[in-house]
């Protein structure tokens, strides 16, 4: 026994020093150290790119190996690829410099460049998405009269926004609408406040569901479902507690909804606030979110977040894939909205985002839970669609910058230094245009602001990557959950890690 615990206190000396690096991967470093951190990052990395570049040219045979680089065919070499792969893993296993050795760096350079390349490309056509679909009115043709909407709202607790966020519900501008509120709690605080918005506008057609009904795991799908079976319209928005609307959002939504279209959803994006917390949220959503968010739309890759969202409630009850029809067939996943959205287009309907993103509004913004808000995203992504795993920490800009620096030293001889600020300068650019896209206003921070947010998101993104995936469970709210692959879901005891 006391050998043993002589042993924990020797292990406990050595970890000390990578204290900060397990507070930083279970996500609970203060705010101010993360952000010097995440200040920091872009020199350390810029450090290890050079150590990585001086450990290169340290090989004697590296200066033969990059002209014989320039020699080869780029053309064949890109086609194989994946041999070259094999390469690698097999000259770090036999430590032997070999062809295969030659192969394995070209090929590895090659994939870096033509990932940062679509990267590159993705940029470009978010922009571009974003300029031809948001922000742009549509108009509903005027001899049809305007689809009946039900408008269900799960709430949990209350924030010091939600009066003010639900109450925008209360002053939409559409002539055929009701708002159906749920609490699963009776004692939930949020009733208080939705029975006084139900108060002051009696003639809106309003009502509060108490208690939910346990159809599945899901809690959000639990608590909508009494409201979802006594729902009176054809089209159902399911929309987040969090979430504000202006006075034509609804009808913006509505128009988009055309003979095709079974799903129509909003962009996430956040309102003005005040505070570092509520920049970070800004430039998360209108950058890095909004690039995969606006490119996968533009080729139709299903990847809505439920949080706003609009549907044909009859696809919803005939998904005849699930057996059981209505939003219960859904239960058993805790991404619902992946889910609805892709048994809507695996039944030929097409998804489509509105032209005004979803003013996020939550009066709780604080770095953690983001950070905790955005891993346990990225946990249901990966769960949900595996090859995400290898994708995203490439699409991430620090990760990408490193790959394509060293790229672009094995293929064409250039400075990885130089490389790497000017990817990291350019995205930042591209990111700022972008964001000002998307907000179609004034952004309400300086550009040090934004400069200093972009950085610590772009520097912290590796770390929740690592996170996720070393702590798949999640905890959601009052619940705690184990994802299997595919997405399915199981309660669990709250006493995991997370
Ligand atoms: C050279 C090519 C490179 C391609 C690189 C692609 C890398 C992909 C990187 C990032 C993926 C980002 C996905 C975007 C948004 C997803 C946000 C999200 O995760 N939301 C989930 C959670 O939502 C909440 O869940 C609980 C629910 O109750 C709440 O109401 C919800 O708001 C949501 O469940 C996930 C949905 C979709 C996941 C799809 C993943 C596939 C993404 C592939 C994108 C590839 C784009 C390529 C474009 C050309
Ligand atoms: O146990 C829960 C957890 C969430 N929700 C509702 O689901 C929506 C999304 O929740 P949250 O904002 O926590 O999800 P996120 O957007 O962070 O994924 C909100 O309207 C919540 O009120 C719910 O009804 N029950």
């Amino acid at each position: 026994m006391r050998y043993f615990r002589a042993c924990l206190r020797k292990i406990r000396r050595l970890i000390k020093p990578f204290e900060w690096l397990i507070k930083l991967l279970n996500g609970d470093v203060a705010p101010k150290t993360l952000l010097i951190l995440a200040i920091c990052s872009p020199v350390l990395i810029l450090l290890l790119v050079t150590c990585l570049e001086s450990m290169l040219s340290g090989f004697s045979f590296t200066n033969d190996l990059i002209e014989l680089l320039f020699l080869i065919d780029l053309l064949r070499t890109g086609i194989d690829n994946f041999a070259t792969f094999i390469g690698l893993i097999l000259m770090l296993k036999f430590q032997t410099m070999s062809s295969t050795f030659v192969c394995t760096i070209q090929g590895a350079a090659i994939f870096f460049l033509a990932f940062g390349i679509g990267m590159w490309a993705i940029h470009f056509m978010a922009f571009f998405w974003s300029k031809w679909k948001l922000h742009r009115k549509r108009s509903w043709p005027a001899d049809i009269p305007l689809p009946g909407v039900s408008i269900i709202k799960p709430l949990v607790g209350e924030d010091p926004h939600l009066a003010s966020n639900l109450e925008t519900f209360f002053t939409i501008n559409y002539p055929k609408f009701e708002i159906l509120f749920c609490v699963q709690d009776n004692n939930d605080p949020a009733i208080n406040v939705v029975d006084k918005l139900m108060e002051k506008y009696p003639t809106v057609d309003a009502r509060l569901f108490k208690g939910g009904e346990k159809v599945g795991i899901n809690p959000k799908i639990n608590n909508m479902q009494p409201a979802y079976i006594s729902m009176k319209h054809e089209l159902i928005l399911i929309s987040d507690s969090g979430i504000r609307m202006k006075e034509d959002t609804l009808l913006d939504m509505v128009c988009h909804m055309d003979d095709k279209t079974g799903l129509v959803h909003q962009m996430p994006f956040t309102c003005d606030r005040q505070g570092f917390p509520a920049i970070l949220e800004k430039v998360y959503f209108g950058t890095s979110h909004a690039r995969i968010y606006l490119a996968a739309d533009l080729v139709g890759i299903n990847c809505p977040t439920g949080m706003s969202a609009l549907m044909r409630k009859k696809l919803l009850d005939e998904a005849s894939r699930f057996r059981v029809g209505g939003i219960k067939a859904f239960g058993c996943f805790l991404a619902e909205d992946y889910f609805f959205a892709k048994s809507i287009t695996d039944r030929g309907w097409k998804i489509t985002i509105s032209s005004q993103p979803a003013w996020q509004n939550s009066g709780y913004c604080d770095i953690q839970s983001f950070q905790s808000r955005i891993s346990r995203w990225a946990k249901l992504r990966f769960a949900m669609v595996p090859p995400t795993i290898l994708a995203e920490p490439f699409s991430e800009c620090m990760v990408l910058g490193i790959c394509v620096a060293f790229a672009t030293r094995v293929l064409l001889r250039w400075d990885p230094i130089v490389v790497f600020l000017i990817h990291l300068l350019t995205w930042c650019i591209m990111d700022w245009f972008l964001l000002r896209s998307v907000q179609n206003g004034n952004i309400p921070f300086t550009k040090f602001e934004f400069v200093l947010a972009w950085l610590f998101r772009e520097a912290s993104a590796p770390f929740l990557f690592i996170h996720s995936l070393m702590f798949p469970n999640i905890r959601w709210r009052q619940g705690y959950y184990r994802l299997q692959w595919g997405g399915r879901v199981e309660e669990i005891a709250p006493k995991v890690k997370l």
